[in-house]
């Protein structure tokens, strides 16, 4: 970096002093197409569900998500997210839903894509949603299985895929898994099946809400220490990243965001790959409480934190946020 002139040849204000100096030399932009939407799809038809620990999120049957994804198009999101609340019922030990070629997952793929056939659609691959054990493997003696989740997993990302997904979306930091699914997408002939690894997944507490969004706070025992990540590990984080991407995977993810924007950025430099961070339920939830209670602006929160990502060197960012964001920056916000 070039040393800057003594002051008072440099004034750095000067750069500051108007709006249009200050657009002038931004460095990064906020844009809709760097937003991705996460969604829940619930039962039902027209049916809403609101997500008490997620004020503002709502789960929606699938008619209710297509509209909801044909809404958010209209304001410039492009990527929608889908995790489905599924019923106590169809959770089970060997998480066979999971690959069920009509589950609500799969079901809401395809209404989406026939409604909004621009929209990329991202799918979640992880058992959480189908186990009765709440895990995001097979569990089996108290033991979170590798090889035979892997299986699974790609039963799963297959039926995704064949759905019509676009993005596949492995959260479930088992070892392998982003190699078997590319390999079985390759082998079925789907080798334009985009995978979104997430790479960098810490064992984090601000995953709570989004749990009792899905449904899966009850059924879960213990932690998910034993797969998911350290929070105090960020070469770990970065070894798993290069991982996933001599696996096959075309696009790597930190999450949480904001607490491990330090990731974001390492993983950038180290890889110059597209580099997304999931801004995740607990962070969406600390903002919207803190401005529910009139302690922040919660627009100019909400907007500030999207751009640190981009700033941190994000391609793009999972948020509960989008379409208000995306509103927002329509709306032309600066
Ligand atoms: N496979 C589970 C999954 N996929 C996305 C999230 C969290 C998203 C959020 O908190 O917004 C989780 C939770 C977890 O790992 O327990």
């Amino acid at each position: 970096m070039t040393d800057h002139a003594p002051f008072p040849r440099s004034r750095p204000r000067r750069l500051r002093r108007t709006p249009a100096l200050r657009a002038l030399v931004r460095e990064a932009r906020l844009s809709a197409d760097d937003l991705i939407w996460p969604v829940f799809v619930c039962d039902g038809e027209g049916a809403t569900m609101e997500v008490a620990s997620m004020p503002g999120v709502i789960r929606r049957s699938v008619d209710l998500t297509a509209e909801a994804a044909e809404e958010a198009f209209q304001a410039g999101i492009r990527t929608i997210c889908l995790f489905p609340y599924t019923d106590a019922a169809l959770k089970t030990d060997d998480c066979a839903e999971a690959w069920n070629s009509d589950n609500l997952s799969n079901r809401a793929t395809r209404a989406i894509k026939a409604a909004v056939p621009g929209m990329s659609v991202m799918t979640d691959v992880a058992l959480d949603p189908y186990n009765a054990q709440g895990h995001d493997g097979i569990v089996r003696n108290g033991v979170i299985v590798n090889d035979e989740s892997v299986e699974a997993l790609v039963r799963m990302a297959m039926a995704q895929a064949e759905a019509g997904a676009d993005i596949l979306g492995p959260s479930d930091m088992m070892d392998g898994r982003i190699g078997a699914i590319r390999t079985a997408l390759e082998e079925a002939g789907m080798q334009d099946v985009t995978i979104m690894s997430y790479a960098a997944k810490y064992a984090s507490a601000f995953y709570g809400p989004f749990r009792d969004a899905t449904g899966s706070s009850g059924a879960l025992t213990g932690d998910k220490k034993t797969y998911q990540l350290d929070p105090l590990n960020a070469e770990e984080g970065l070894r798993c990243v290069a991982r996933d991407l001599a696996e096959g995977a075309d696009m790597v993810m930190v999450k949480p965001g904001m607490p491990y924007l330090d990731m974001v950025r390492r993983v950038k430099d180290a890889f110059a790959v597209p580099t997304f961070a999931y801004q995740v339920s607990g962070e969406y939830a600390m903002i919207r409480a803190a401005a529910g209670n009139g302690w922040i602006d919660g627009e100019r929160a909400m907007m500030e934190s999207l751009m640190s990502f981009r700033r941190a060197g994000c391609d793009g960012v999972l948020t509960y946020f989008a379409p208000e964001a995306a509103r927002l920056i329509r709306a032309g916000w600066e």
